[in-house]
């Protein structure tokens, strides 16, 4: 079964790869993805300086595999690290290279961004929506206004096809209102959905303590647990944006929940908590599972049932 799919203009051999954030701070990691069975791979958003992040414990898998919390506070080796990196990438090998950047400002963002478009590199830039924003105000994207003026920056200046990564949306409204903006910028190419469930608390019965040690315990949830909001938001954008992608990205521990995000509505497909707690060796498997669930329903392309899931 073919699994390869196209992103923003480029070609993937497999929908999957890396979520920005997961094995992919430092060079050594995003080297075991290049070698790994995924079809690409994307960088830990970039601020403009280098930052050590937030104190351990910062990330948890949860009992029972149903997920993981996690505060990291934007721990990455400052965007330049990542430039070099993509100025020195091998663009003739089969993988595309994905570039996260999460400025901590707007200005922040027009100074990063700048300076990959000067570099002209083949990358594609993915801008984290989830960034945060002026204080005691929401994350960018849930502040349609500051989103709107952000893409009026960034996307001139941007010019080649990009992406932004988008937190949850549990609204209707909110699917409405955000679409109408993403659909106002032409080489805003695909949305990646979706980030981690915003502040979740997760304590410990025995000791009865908060299982993180940043923010009072407070942190973005992946895996399992997150399936379903994902797909409602991978779904929902796929059909507002009839001219974009959508990259599905949450819940994602087998080929079954990678069918169900295609069948969504996703052309590729990003894991997170599985590939931390597995590691890249998780690829191989993945894909297999999904190509053994395509083959029982007769499906020979990811192409033949994208976005066809049926209602009642
Ligand atoms: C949450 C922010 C620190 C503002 C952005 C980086 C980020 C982090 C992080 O670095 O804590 N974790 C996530 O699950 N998603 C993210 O987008």
């Amino acid at each position: 079964a073919d699994l390869s799919t196209t992103v923003a203009g480029v070609h993937l051999d497999n929908v999957f790869f890396n979520a920005s954030g997961v094995w992919c701070q430092h060079e050594e990691e995003l080297k075991a993805l290049l070698e790994s069975g995924s079809g690409s791979l994307i960088t830990k958003s970039a601020t403009f300086e280098h930052r050590e992040g937030n104190p351990s414990p910062r990330y948890l898998p949860l009992p029972g595999g149903v997920g993981s919390i996690n505060s990291m506070g934007l721990p990455n080796e400052g965007y330049e690290y990542y430039l070099n990196y993509a100025k020195q990438f091998d663009y003739t090998q089969a993988k595309p290279l994905f570039i996260s950047l999460s400025g901590l400002s707007l200005a922040d963002n027009v100074k990063m961004v700048t300076a990959f478009v000067e570099a002209d590199l083949p990358c594609i830039l993915e801008v984290n929506f989830s960034c945060p924003n002026v204080p005691g105000k929401p994350q960018l994207g849930y502040d349609i206004d500051a989103m709107d003026a952000a893409l009026a920056t960034l996307a001139p200046l941007i010019k080649k096809p990009f992406g932004i990564k988008l937190p949850p949306y549990f609204d209707i409204a909110h699917f409405d209102q955000v679409a109408a903006v993403v659909n106002k910028y032409d080489n805003l190419a695909y949305v990646t959905c979706i980030n981690s469930v915003g502040n979740g608390l997760a304590i410990d019965l025995d000791t009865e303590t908060a299982l993180i040690k940043p923010k009072d315990g407070f942190g973005g949830l992946g895996g399992l647990m997150v399936l379903q909001t994902a797909l409602a938001n991978v779904n929902a954008f796929y059909r507002r944006l009839p001219n974009k992608q959508v990259i599905g990205v949450g819940g994602v521990v087998s080929g079954k929940e990678a069918f169900l995000h295609i069948l969504a509505g996703a052309s590729a497909v990003q894991i997170g908590t599985q590939l931390k707690e597995e590691g890249p060796a998780m690829f191989d498997r993945i894909k297999k599972e999904l190509q053994e669930i395509m083959e029982k329903k007769g499906y020979k392309s990811v192409n033949d049932f994208r976005g066809k899931v049926k209602t009642l």
